[in-house]
């Protein structure tokens, strides 16, 4: 668990450093779509993707070239301080990045560069490869420092990529490590390379990784139906339930067959039904996938509704369609229709989908 002592948890890590947050607010982020800043075709389509993506995510570590690093920083800065409504306490989309390991010899670069820049229009900085507390304690004191020299007044989020296997095992320290943990992403691809996984897939499932039908009539050459299982499923589920201990965001990570539209969008929904909030895109087509995915349906927010005008008072049990409802499915729905509502307010075509949904 983390080494502060509660009543010092929520004290600034360095003097004139913003004051943490005592809650990481339920900002939407169904996509968090990852742009290389050194490259000139993805950078032209960035200020026409602000506002119809939640995240933009400037990447800095894997994915850009080790002769990129800087261009790559350079360009993040750049693109911060020139594209209207990206990032900062009015930004209609997030800006996060993603900064180099910190075992890397460019991330010591890229914190002192971007927040004393950009720190002012950067919203969440997305740490890979943690291991433990310790690389969240090592971050959270150094952008304490860093926001204190640069006079800002908001502080920047923290969110971890989960992909060592000492960090799935120590998921619920990492989590409590700092206020400033806004949220962890599944890692799939450096997490099956740290257990030594035998995928060499970019998340998503395995034909291999199945379960099969018992032979019929003990016939053992006969034809079985086989279903493919989710290697993830055990990652995601300790990832949620770490996340919503310490009130902060489950997301899954990436699915890198860009061109199986259709397994993306079931990852994700497997992702978005077991408790996470978003997923990353790596392609522009992905972002649609997402946002459809993470937004709750029409039918799911009607019967929502549904129970919680049914149960009244919000106590004692009801039948609707046949089915049974009380206090607790009442607080399952309640989550469907406070998301609806997040979403709502920050896109006018889903406020207009759920305004139109009749009881
Ligand atoms: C696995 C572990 C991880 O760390 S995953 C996270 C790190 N990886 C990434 O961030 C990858 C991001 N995505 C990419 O690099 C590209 O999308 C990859 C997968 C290489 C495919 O690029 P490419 O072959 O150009 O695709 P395409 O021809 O279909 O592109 C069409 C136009 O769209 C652009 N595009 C592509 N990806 C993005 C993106 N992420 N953001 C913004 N724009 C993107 C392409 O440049 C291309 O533009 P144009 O039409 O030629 O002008
Ligand atoms: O960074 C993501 C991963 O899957 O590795
Ligand atoms: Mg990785």
């Amino acid at each position: 668990m983390s080494h502060k002592s509660p009543k010092d948890f929520f004290a600034p890590l360095a003097v004139g450093a913003p004051a943490p947050l005592r809650e990481i607010p339920a900002r939407p982020s169904r996509a968090i779509h990852f742009f290389d800043p050194s490259n000139p075709k993805m950078v032209d389509k960035i200020p026409q993707m602000v506002g119809t993506v939640d995240v933009l995510l400037g990447n800095l570590e894997d994915a850009i070239k080790a002769d990129n690093k800087v261009a790559a920083r350079e360009g993040l800065v750049r693109i911060a301080q020139e594209t209207p409504g990206l990032g900062g306490a009015s930004g209609t989309t997030q800006l996060w990045t993603r900064i180099n390991s910190l075992d890397s010899p460019w991330v010591l670069d890229d914190l002192t560069t971007l927040v004393p820049a950009i720190g002012d229009r950067l919203d969440v900085i997305m740490v890979p490869k943690v291991q433990g507390a310790e690389d969240i304690h090592y971050v959270d004191r150094l952008l304490a420092q860093l926001e204190a020299k640069a006079g800002l007044t908001r502080p920047i989020l923290v969110h971890a990529i989960l992909e060592t296997a000492r960090g799935v095992a120590n998921v619920e320290e990492i989590c409590g490590a700092s206020p400033r943990m806004q949220g962890l992403s599944l890692g799939p691809a450096d997490l099956a390379a740290d257990r030594k996984m035998k995928t060499t897939r970019v998340g998503g499932g395995h034909p291999g990784y199945l379960v099969r039908e018992d032979p019929r009539d003990g016939d053992v050459t006969g034809p079985r139906a086989i279903f493919q299982q989710d290697l993830w499923h055990y990652t995601i589920a300790k990832m949620v339930d770490a996340c919503a201990t310490h009130g902060i965001y489950p997301y899954y990570g990436p699915f890198g067959d860009i061109a199986d539209v259709v397994a993306a969008e079931d990852q994700f929904r497997n992702a978005f039904l077991l408790g996470c909030v978003g997923t990353w895109s790596l392609h522009p087509k992905q972002i649609e996938i997402a946002n459809r995915v993470f937004s709750p349906s029409v039918e799911d927010i009607r019967h929502a509704r549904r129970v919680v005008a049914a149960m009244g008072d919000g106590t004692g049990a009801v039948m609707l369609d046949g089915k049974m409802e009380d206090d607790a499915s009442l607080k399952q729905c309640l989550v469907l229709v406070e998301l609806a509502e997040e979403l709502a307010a920050i896109d006018p075509s889903l406020k207009a989908l759920y305004d139109g949904i009749e009881l």
